[in-house]
């Protein structure tokens, strides 16, 4: 691949390339866009079989990040790490401090939290070097775990996506599929059977198919049988790219809202199922709950004030739906224009010299 042709193409700004021998260290860390703020982002641990697919990965989901944090109305700017090697095998303090001082070295440029694969420990251990890190241990004063926070956020997206699909955002009596139940799903999970959903779960880790089926009655069926049950709403909770040619024909459901990062598995997919009448909650707007908690941290981490911020996410389902009408466009293109609207208007806004190091020279 050519990084710089690439990094042209979608605007990029940096990609910084970490080596440290005693550690075993190898990570990215992709700046994409900081008109906005800091790039604020989370560390992905994954044993990648080339350095290229790590590449890849790290430029895709540092710009994934720009627009979720424009989207979500943050002064924050969008980008990501990731580190080379398998989390049940490869971590240890050494790794995770080298890292902290590369991340100490972009002096604020790159802010990190969890992702995939790293966990409140991790960044614990991130800490020891660096203060740009969030989602460390709250006896830090910082936020801890995202998840829970994520998933509120997609519960009241979720509730939002109703009210458009059904007229009513009430969940109670609603039959909700949910495809994967770890982290952010149980605690999902638990909000909607709160509220009186019934709950159709599946999940390769039979382990969290059991604590969803004790916990919250959820009925547990196979895991490629989740795409085909009769439902209201399915929730993609697990992976990536599972709205494909494979996975539409299936859907009955005519809501789609979940926590998962990058569902669609190409544009065209949001299309078709724009013009098969479904809901769709775009995956970056109804996330961002964690994100916007672990931000809240930049101010002195307020849990009321974040979670108040993280409530917006209904708010903001509703209005992408406005643009998507509006504009005549399925709901993923009406996110996407919202978020790269918002990031030029800042642009323009900031194109006289002040002498308070808040200007950014973009263009
Ligand atoms: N944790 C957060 O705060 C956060 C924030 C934004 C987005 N996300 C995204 O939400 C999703 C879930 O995150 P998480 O933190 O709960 O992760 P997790 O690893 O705790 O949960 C994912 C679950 O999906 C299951 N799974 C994997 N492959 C599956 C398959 N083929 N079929 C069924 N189940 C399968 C796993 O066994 C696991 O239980 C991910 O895509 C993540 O990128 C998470
Ligand atoms: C900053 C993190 C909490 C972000 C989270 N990993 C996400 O994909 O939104």
């Amino acid at each position: 691949m050519n990084i710089f042709d690439y990094m042209q193409k979608y605007d990029y700004e940096q990609l910084v390339f970490c080596q440290d021998e005693n550690s075993g260290l190898k990570a990215i860390i992709c700046i994409h866009d900081t008109t906005l703020g800091p790039a604020l982002g989370g560390t992905r641990m994954w044993p990648y079989k080339t350095e290229e697919e790590a590449i890849v990965d790290v430029l895709r989901l540092g710009r994934g990040m720009t627009y979720k944090n424009a989207a979500a109305g943050l002064n924050i700017g969008g980008g990501k790490a990731v580190i080379i090697g398998d989390p049940r095998e490869h971590k240890s303090e050494e790794l995770f401090r080298a890292f902290g001082r590369y991340i100490q070295g972009l002096n604020g440029r790159y802010i990190t939290a969890e992702d995939v694969g790293t966990t409140v420990a991790d960044m614990d251990m991130i800490h020891l070097e660096t203060d740009f890190v969030t989602g460390v241990s709250p006896a830090f004063g910082s936020s801890g775990n995202p998840s829970p926070v994520t998933a509120y956020g997609v519960y009241r997206g979720m509730k939002a996506a109703a009210k458009l699909a059904f007229g009513s955002d009430s969940l109670s009596g609603r039959v909700i599929a949910v495809q994967g139940v770890g982290n952010v799903a149980y605690n999902l999970c638990r909000h909607l059977h709160e509220e009186g959903a019934h709950l159709i779960v599946t999940d390769i880790n039979q382990e969290n198919v059991d604590r969803a089926v004790n916990d919250f009655g959820a009925k547990a069926v196979g895991v490629n049988e989740i795409f085909g049950v009769e439902c209201d709403i399915f929730s993609p909770c697990a992976l990536g790219a599972i709205i494909n040619d494979d996975t539409i024909p299936l859907f009955k459901a005519k809501v789609i809202a979940g926590a998962a990062n990058n569902q669609l598995k190409e544009e065209k997919h949001g299309d078709q199922i724009h013009e098969m009448g479904l809901i769709y909650a775009p995956d970056y707007v109804i996330n961002a709950g964690g994100v916007i908690n672990v931000a809240d941290e930049l101010q002195g981490y307020n849990r009321e004030r974040a979670l108040k911020k993280v409530e917006t996410i209904y708010d903001n389902i509703l209005k992408i739906y406005e643009i998507a009408e509006r504009d005549g466009m399925a709901s993923y293109k009406a996110a996407d224009r919202m978020a790269e609207e918002r990031i030029a208007s800042v642009a323009r806004s900031r194109n006289t010299f002040l002498q308070n190091g808040k200007t950014v020279y973009k263009r």
